[in-house]
């Protein structure tokens, strides 16, 4: 199954006088399920080709579905629907209402769903015990250190319950040591069939995927699959028992 699939995709930013190119003819598959990594230099696209497939910004030319279905001529309520229920985001600076607590900040997904208090109680607890928080509940997130708002902002993508993580530069504001934990709560989370597109400048952070995307100047130069190799590897070496 498909989770998002563009089609000679350009995005032209500017007018006919003075325009930029930040996407040029993309074409891509990505299937349920898959773990990407989007690598490439400043200025080459990965922010703009995430934006796209998240509905978070237009294409000029060309055609994005996601999970099958065009986003061509969609109003914009239904953009925010896709937003609010297909997919979800992680930013590098966790995008939280910092003067909110953790509860208010991850039960945001459920305002539009008329959800009882009661149940949204109990979602944000399961989330946040996910992510081994759940006693931060009650917190304000601007007493938290940068690892644990990054799980708030996990547990807030989880919570809207999207088919879809995109996640863009999510370490670049951790340590190393959080920055490896977060990683590994994603490759967790795409083991357990989310569909995660991380873009990252650091090639330590984009080996948890199993497919590595390259950019150059608006365009894809290199697409490679690590999981292959693994299965591959996995199968001599059972072999050879
Ligand atoms: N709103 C905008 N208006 C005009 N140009 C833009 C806009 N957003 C991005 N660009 C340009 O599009 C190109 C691609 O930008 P984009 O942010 O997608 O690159 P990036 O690979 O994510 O870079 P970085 O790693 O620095 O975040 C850049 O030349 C950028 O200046």
């Amino acid at each position: 199954m498909t989770a998002i699939e563009l089609t000679h995709v350009s995005k032209i930013y500017g007018d006919s006088q003075n325009s930029l190119t930040a996407l040029d003819d993309i074409n891509l598959v990505i299937d349920k399920g898959e773990f990407v990594a989007v690598i490439g230099p400043s200025g080459s696209g990965k922010t703009t080709l995430l934006n796209i497939m998240g509905c978070m910004d237009t294409i000029t030319k060309g055609e994005c579905k996601i999970s099958g279905k065009s986003t061509i001529g969609l109003k914009d309520k239904q953009l925010v629907e896709i937003r609010n229920r297909v997919v979800s985001f992680i930013f590098q600076h966790y995008a939280l209402l910092t003067n909110y607590s953790v509860y208010d900040n991850v039960t945001l997904p459920f305002v539009e769903r008329n959800m009882s208090k009661r149940d949204c109680m109990e979602k944000a607890r399961h989330y946040l015990n996910k992510l081994g928080i759940e006693e931060l509940l009650h917190s304000k997130v601007k007493h938290l250190s940068g690892g644990q708002k990054q799980r708030v902002a996990i547990a807030r993508a989880l919570a809207s319950e999207a088919e879809i993580i995109f996640a863009d530069e999510p370490t670049g504001a951790l340590d190393s040591v959080n920055a490896d934990n977060l990683m590994q709560i994603l490759a967790d989370l795409n083991e357990e069939g989310k569909t995660i597109v991380v873009i990252t400048h650091d090639s330590h952070v984009a080996s948890y995927a199993k497919r590595k995307l390259a950019m150059k100047d608006g365009r894809i130069i290199s697409d490679e699959r690590l999981c292959s190799l693994i299965d591959e590897s996995e199968e001599r070496y059972t072999g050879n028992e």
